[in-house]
């Protein structure tokens, strides 16, 4: 569209771009009103000088003047240009659209304010002088007005107003009673604007008039063309490939889920990029970065470094290089060979996954991507690479629909399809690993609501003064988390816990350059199909919880009849109409697919729109992603103005946040998402950043918007919740009550202390307390509980009490009535063969009760015990296997010559029963080994409940 065109053109505009997200959208829209062949070609207005103005007249027959954000008093965001133009005594048809609009009523006597309300994204009804309807509805995106007296009425026609939420009326459109200068307020080319291709008709019939008297006199244009800030590629459509390659591949029906390869195969060190379709979507893809050679590159330094053995033939290199060079770096790695035989519909056969982080995104609207050279700057600009890409040769994809795996080689490596064979047939018949690493309630530090409110509110300030008409605000939260168990991977195990709580289209579990990264995305960003070339981005904004915050549950119903409301769908529009916009500058066929869709996620309800776009020949995936990065959901509009104000609002940058996730295979298919709801750990941090936010309008609620970003922080910052609670099993009885209360405490105490639990009824000030007051308080309030819990039972009888308190201090309880039982019949006891290799790990969980038994119950398992029968466990010490305890007691062992001895603490649950029986004396520590116990030996077994009962070991 705006580069020469085979055919002849009628037309030919010049648009003067004021940096706005919606200047593309108008050469379609000037298309779609009118017969005649049009061609448009955008210029950032910063290029344009008056001096231009002669040649611009000669060249092109109408200039639009586009919208923008700032106002027309400010020389940064009007230039001297458009004031020059609009003084020029020339006839060259003029149209100035909102801003452009703007403009033209100050050149010609009229003044420019704040409107009381701005209204963006606000669809309106146009009217005339008379209040009468015009059959016109507009999109508007504006936060100031124009005010006409009567000199400037003298000059411009008004030709239709609408109505403003306050009830005023704001001019709408102008045409000058002398000159070809028509003006619109509002956005004609938005894709809620209706009826509007007539308000342009004038316009361009006046331009069709310039442009016959420009073929009689002049040879045409005379500047040379204006080039896009994206260039065409030479992508795969212009056939450079210089090799062809057969893809080798090999179709399993094996089910599997391929995050138990990466936790059972993949070392703790190792590079590799893991995509997941958790919820609708079929595929995964695992890529290591064994099988692949690697490309990143640091916006701030500008280096590019490849390593490994290039497909090119070309040598690991590392150099600096601007941001345009690497696209056409990974364009040319694309596009060195030619690969065909490859599985029809299957989405990947190699090629790059990885990330792209937020301020590449910024360098590439121009920005300065690291403005604050703050500390926290540096650590991000000098360490990690704001594009990290595997370029896979080999890789492994599962598809949940036939259930199979496909292995694919773009080398012909059968060495590698055999080895990955037999590993994937023994993952798959392995048993699953378990989650261990998270034990400790994590340490979550958060922005405060009250710098969110002041954020939002800064961000409003900006909105009415035209400088942005949404802000996509976003603010970080930090989580330390205390692993117990070295071998395994952190990063691995939080993806397992995200994916069953929250399982996304999106999923992704990436580690590169020691950059963990896990996330559970709703949001596509761009996906291109090779084939039909079609692109195509599905922007959420819009968000509503499925619990509001008063506990009611919120039905889908509700939720969509929220989400038809004024202020989600202007939200929502105006992305869409940027994500129109950047898909123009490839396409000059953009189609909104959906608009308002409401999509269900496990813990909120969100609205998406799909653009989808022809792109036009000549430009590939890359392209699409230069044009449309970074992604506008996550910035607000205008893209460019909202991001530098970010910022200045935020403290820091976003890195891996906000940019995207996903992979561009050897065919040029792309499949990307917007990186949200994640956690990621940079090699330089101590603790996991998850960042989040939401979109923020002149109609936000400041209070609304924090809980907004709450919610979506927290659909992360479950993940890091543990899953286990403490636990205290306790005995009532008619004549004693609450047995050893004092000590059951005392040991929840210390447990929730040590897990990082929050303490029941601990409300947050609790800071500078004793931990003897803290002890007493929570001691008061679950003996209330307890005590309330009971009423109702029948009090004749003795009953076990389970109390159990979760991560975040909430109590629960079970009872069991205990039958009377003979203490004079002595238990089975059996010796559990496994040899304790695991206590390390488990460790925790045997010095603390809690709801984390499962080891217990496969020792119980392993022997058969049934009913009261008790297993001994053991643990290893060098090459001795000593006795830990049994699965529901202590337990106590006579030797010939020792005192009737009890494992030490150190191994064992610190009973009360046991404790009690320490203190006064009954009982010694001591070692005992598996070799001193024998089939017929009696022992001691002992626990609160049921106090101590004789046990007999037996063979197993
Ligand atoms: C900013 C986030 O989400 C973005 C903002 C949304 C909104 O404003 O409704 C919805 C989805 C995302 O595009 C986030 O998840 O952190
Ligand atoms: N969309 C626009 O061009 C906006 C113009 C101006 N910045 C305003 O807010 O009124």
């Amino acid at each position: 569209m705006c580069s020469a065109m085979e055919v002849p053109v009628d037309i030919k505009i010049l648009i003067i771009d004021f940096l706005d997200s919606y200047t593309w959208n108008i050469p379609a829209f000037l298309r779609d009103s009118s017969e005649k062949r049009i061609e448009c070609e955008v210029v950032d207005f910063r290029q344009c000088k008056p001096t231009s103005i002669d040649e611009h007249i000669r060249g092109y027959d109408g200039i639009i003047l586009s919208p923008g954000p700032g106002t027309v008093e400010n020389p940064d965001d009007l230039g001297p240009y458009a004031p020059a133009l609009l003084e020029h005594t020339s006839d060259i048809p003029i149209l100035g659209v909102c801003l452009g609009f703007q403009a033209i009523c100050n050149a010609f006597g009229g003044s420019v304010q704040r409107l009381s309300e701005p209204h963006h994204g606000i669809v309106a009804d146009l009217v005339d002088g008379h209040g009468r309807l015009l059959g016109r509805k507009a999109t508007r995106y504006h936060s100031l007005e124009a005010h006409l007296d009567d000199a400037a009425t003298k000059q411009l026609e008004v030709l239709a107003y609408a109505h403003n939420m306050d009830g005023s009326r704001s001019v709408m459109e102008i045409r000058h009673r002398a000159r070809p200068i028509w003006g619109v307020q509002y956005h004609p080319e938005s894709v809620c604007s209706l009826r509007c291709a007539e308000v342009v008709r004038p316009f361009l019939d006046a331009a069709y008039q310039c442009s016959s008297q420009r073929r009689q006199t002049k040879a045409g244009m005379l500047s040379p063309p204006y080039t896009p800030p994206m260039v065409a590629s030479g992508g795969p459509d212009q056939d450079v490939r210089l090799a062809t390659q057969n893809v080798t591949w090999e179709k399993l029906a094996l089910e599997i889920d391929l995050l138990e390869v990466v936790r059972q195969k993949i070392e703790v060190e190792d590079e590799f990029v893991f995509l997941e379709s958790g919820a609708k979507g079929r595929w995964s893809i695992l890529v290591a970065a064994a099988t692949s050679w690697q490309l990143a590159y640091n916006v701030d330094r500008q280096t590019c470094t490849r390593t490994g053995e290039l497909n090119d033939g070309s040598k690991p290199q590392y150099k600096q290089i601007p941001l345009d060079s690497v696209w056409d770096l990974l364009n040319s790695s694309l596009n060195h060979t030619q690969y065909s035989g490859g599985p029809d519909g299957v989405p990947f056969w190699g090629g790059f996954v990885g990330y792209f982080s937020y301020e590449l995104g910024l360098s590439q609207l121009g920005l300065n991507p690291y403005p604050v050279q703050s500390q926290v700057d540096e650590k991000y600009s000098h360490a990690n690479p704001d594009i990290h890409l595997l370029f896979a040769n080999e890789s492994i994809l599962y598809d949940k629909e036939t259930r199979s795996v496909y292995l694919m080689s773009l080398r012909n490596d059968q060495s590698w399809l055999q080895a990955t064979r037999g590993m994937l047939i023994e993952v798959a018949q392995a048993q699953k690993k378990p989650v261990r690493t998270i034990i400790k309630a994590p340490r979550i530090d958060s922005a405060s609501e009250q710098w969110y409110l002041d954020k939002v509110r800064q961000s409003q300030e900006h909105i009415k003064a035209g400088n942005s008409y949404e802000l996509c605000m976003t603010a970080p939260s930090r989580c330390k988390l205390d692993c117990c168990d070295a071998s395994s991977m952190p990063a691995a195990d939080l993806f397992h816990t995200l994916r069953s709580q929250n399982p996304t289209e999106f999923m992704s579990l990436l580690r590169l350059g020691n950059i963990d990264f896990v996330s559970a995305s709703p949001e596509e960003f761009m996906s291109f199909d090779a084939r039909t070339k079609i692109a195509t981005i599905s922007p959420i904004k819009g968000t509503v919880p499925k619990v509001a915050s008063d506990g009611q549950r919120i039905t889908l119903q509700e939720a969509e009849t929220e989400l038809e409301s004024m202020k989600i769908r202007a939200e929502n529009r105006m992305i869409v109409d940027l994500t129109r916009n950047d898909l123009s500058k490839v396409s000059s066929n953009v189609t909104c697919r959906k608009l308002f869709q409401v999509d269900e996620l496990e813990t909120l309800y969100q609205l998406v729109s799909t653009v989808a776009a022809d792109v036009d020949p000549g430009h590939n995936a890359i392209d699409v992603l230069r044009s449309s990065f970074p992604p506008g959901s996550m910035t607000g509009a205008p893209k460019r103005r909202s991001c530098e104000i970010l910022q200045q609002l935020e403290e820091g940058p976003r890195g891996l946040y906000s940019g995207l996730v996903g992979f561009i295979d050897v065919r040029g298919n792309c499949r990307t998402s917007v990186s949200i709801r994640n956690a990621v750990k940079y090699p330089n941090e101590d603790c996991w950043r998850i960042g989040a936010g939401g979109a923020i309008t002149s109609m936000s609620d400041p209070h609304e918007e924090w809980l907004e970003r709450t919610l979506k922080a927290q659909s992360v910052l479950k993940a890091f919740k543990p899953k286990h609670q403490v636990l205290e099993t306790m005995l009532w009885s008619p004549e004693r009550g609450l047995v050893f209360w004092q000590e059951h405490m005392k040991r929840l105490f210390n447990s929730l202390r040590f897990f990082a639990f929050t303490l029941p009824g601990h409300t947050g000030s609790g800071a500078g307390r004793s931990e003897a007051s803290q002890l007493e308080r929570m001691s008061s309030l679950l003996h209330s509980y307890v005590l309330v819990s009971l009423e109702g039972l029948h009090k004749n009888s003795s009953y076990r009490i389970s109390l159990s308190i979760d991560s975040d201090g909430r109590p629960s309880t079970k009872f069991v009535k205990l039958p009377a039982l003979s203490s004079l019949t002595p238990v089975n006891v059996y010796l559990d063969p496994h040899t304790g290799d695991d206590f390390d790990q488990l460790a925790p969980f045997i010095a603390h009760k809690t709801t984390n038994r499962a080891h217990y119950e496969s020792a119980r398992a392993r022997v058969g015990a049934q009913g009261r029968d008790e297993v001994l466990m053991f643990r290893r010490c060098s090459t001795e296997s000593l006795l830990t305890e049994g699965s529901y007691t202590n337990v106590s062992v006579m030797i010939p010559g020792e005192p009737q001895l009890v494992t030490p603490a150190f191994g064992c649950l610190p009973g009360i029963e046991r404790e009690r029986l320490l203190r006064e004396g009954v009982l010694v520590e001591g070692t005992i080994r598996r070799e001193d116990l024998r089939p017929g030996m009696k022992v001691k077994l002992f626990n609160s409940v049921r106090g101590m009962f004789g046990g007999i070991i037996v063979a197993n």
